[in-house]
């Protein structure tokens, strides 16, 4: 954990990082970002387009250009993608310049938040609990060995949990955990 101030949110599609992480900038005065957003503001192109013209790879490319820049700057908060920590540069990186919290939640309630969003191409169709729980078993021991702070999104508004994190960022060492 570096001191820039900044709280980087990892975790799959659906754990809230998004809607958390604005409660979360709200509380703690600081600006808000969120990679998917700022990949497609960059881009002009939406992610499903990205991942039809240039496969999974070209966004993973994009994204860790997009991350390696934002996560350079003090005193966000940052919403990244579900699959941010698939780097070992992007997670290096992660720890290195922030306190980056593990927003985790159970594979029925992630199925039930991404359950009609058209904007999550690797859970489109087919089989989407056999994809997400595919997602988890390899990205799980990644979001926990890049966690500085793990915390539990089951059954409580994204308020709560927002003030939950800046509850915990405010303990003395509390985010020195490391897991890894
Ligand atoms: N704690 C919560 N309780 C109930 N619903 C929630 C909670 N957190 C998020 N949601 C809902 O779940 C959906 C997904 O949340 P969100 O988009 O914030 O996830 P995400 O982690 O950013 O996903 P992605 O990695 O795909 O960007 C949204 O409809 C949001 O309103
Ligand atoms: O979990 C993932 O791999 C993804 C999650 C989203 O945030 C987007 O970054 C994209 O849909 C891929
Ligand atoms: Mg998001």
């Amino acid at each position: 954990m570096s001191g820039s101030g900044s709280v980087f949110l990892i975790g799959p599609m659906g754990a809230g990082k998004s809607t958390i992480g604005r409660h979360l900038a709200e509380l703690l005065r600081k600006e808000f970002v969120d990679s998917d957003h700022e990949i497609e503001r960059r881009t002009g192109a939406s992610i499903p387009l990205i991942f039809e013209i240039e496969g999974e790879p070209g966004f993973r490319r994009r994204e860790s250009a997009v991350l390696e820049e934002l996560t350079a700057r003090a005193d966000i908060v940052l919403a990244t993608g579900g699959g941010a920590v698939l780097a070992e540069d992007n997670r290096e990186t992660l720890r290195a310049r922030g306190t980056v919290v593990y927003l985790e939640a159970p594979l029925d309630t992630l199925l039930a938040r991404t359950h009609r969003d058209k904007n999550r191409p690797l859970l489109q169709d087919g089989d989407r609990r056999g994809r997400l729980e595919e997602i988890l078993r390899v990205r799980e021991p990644l979001y926990r060995a890049t966690a500085h702070l793990v915390v539990a999104t089951d059954h409580r508004a994204p308020a709560v949990i927002a003030q939950e994190i800046a509850a915990k960022l405010r303990e003395p060492r509390a985010h020195e955990n490391a897991t890894a």
